[in-house]
């Protein structure tokens, strides 16, 4: 039995989450770095919410900047079980229009800039990851957008570019003809790392704008992504209020195994682990190791 503490991540325009009730601001040291930014502890209701903005407060961060590895790492020392992801993305479907807040459940990892594992030369895992989302997780968040009137699509496949520029027209057009839905440019190594520390993870792609594709639209930019954002932001708010209402007490079992992704990971034989890697997994992997 474990207690569920529900983790937000807040992309762009989510750097706070105004109705968290007792909020503490909390400095959560990591042997991974440094985080995006303190992360915040509260109750929506009876749920215990921990939030984290993953450009910190006033947008300090680019995709490429975040060490995903010390947010992931704070997150799980501060006990979250299950992960909501909130991104702003392109899409690349005529149906799945600005506003729309897409469930994706399949990533394509486009980024080279960025530390993907925790794991490594010293201590080495391969985590399962054939279904990064917990559909668990996936269910209840579409359920509370269902509830909070919110226009949304369980399913579908999100690019990660590295960035930071958008794609050209001829990569937008290349993105499209795989049949994937979204771009952006933080799910990854994000979601890996989650699986990594046994978290649970659902991504809320917010759509923002149809890249550079569409001939009406134009191509986006910041100033298209800025305007839409503000609107998704509050609906993203009301998101995870909704999904705090009735979240259970108690975490439960994923049917993919996000929360024992571990259990047969490490491949490294006991008596050649490097003692100081194990002691920088001591959050993520210390329930195996
Ligand atoms: C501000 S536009 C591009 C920026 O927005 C998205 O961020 P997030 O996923 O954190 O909402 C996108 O990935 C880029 O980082
Ligand atoms: N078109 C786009 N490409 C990459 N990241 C994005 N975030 C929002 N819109 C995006």
């Amino acid at each position: 039995m474990t207690k569920a503490v529900l983790g937000i991540i807040g992309g762009s325009g989510i750097y706070d989450l105004p109705g968290l009730e007792a909020v503490e601001e909390i400095k959560v040291a990591s042997p991974w770095g440094e985080p995006s930014d303190l992360v915040r502890r509260g109750r929506l209701g009876a749920t215990d919410i921990v939030f984290l903005p993953r450009h910190g407060r006033g947008h300090v961060l680019g995709p490429s900047d975040i060490n995903y590895r010390a947010n992931i790492d704070v997150l799980k020392r501060m006990g979250v079980t299950d992960l909501v992801s909130l991104s702003a993305v392109g899409s690349f479907k005529g149906d799945l229009p600005p506003g729309t807040f897409v469930l994706a459940d399949q990533f394509i990892d486009r980024t080279f800039k960025r530390e993907p594992s925790f794991f490594g030369a010293g201590c080495v895992a391969h985590v399962a990851f054939s279904h990064p989302v917990a559909p668990l997780l996936q269910k209840r968040v579409a359920a509370a957008a269902a509830a909070a009137g919110i226009g949304h699509a369980v399913g579908g496949t999100s690019v990660c570019m590295e960035g930071p520029a958008f794609s050209t027209l001829a990569e937008s057009l290349f993105h499209k003809a795989q049949g994937w839905d979204l771009i952006g440019m933080t799910s990854m190594p994000e979601a890996k790392l989650a699986r990594e520390a046994e978290i649970a993870y659902c991504f809320v792609g917010m759509v923002t704008d149809f890249d550079a594709w569409h001939e009406e639209a134009g191509p986006v930019d910041v100033a298209l992504v800025m305007h839409h954002l503000n609107a998704n932001a509050d609906k993203g708010r009301r998101l995870v209020a909704r999904l705090a209402r009735d979240f259970p007490a108690e975490h439960e079992p994923c049917p993919v195994g996000s929360d024992r992704a571990l259990e047969f990971a490490i491949v490294t034989a006991k008596e050649q682990r490097d003692p100081a890697l194990l002691a920088k997994l001591d959050a993520v992997a210390g329930r195996v190791l």
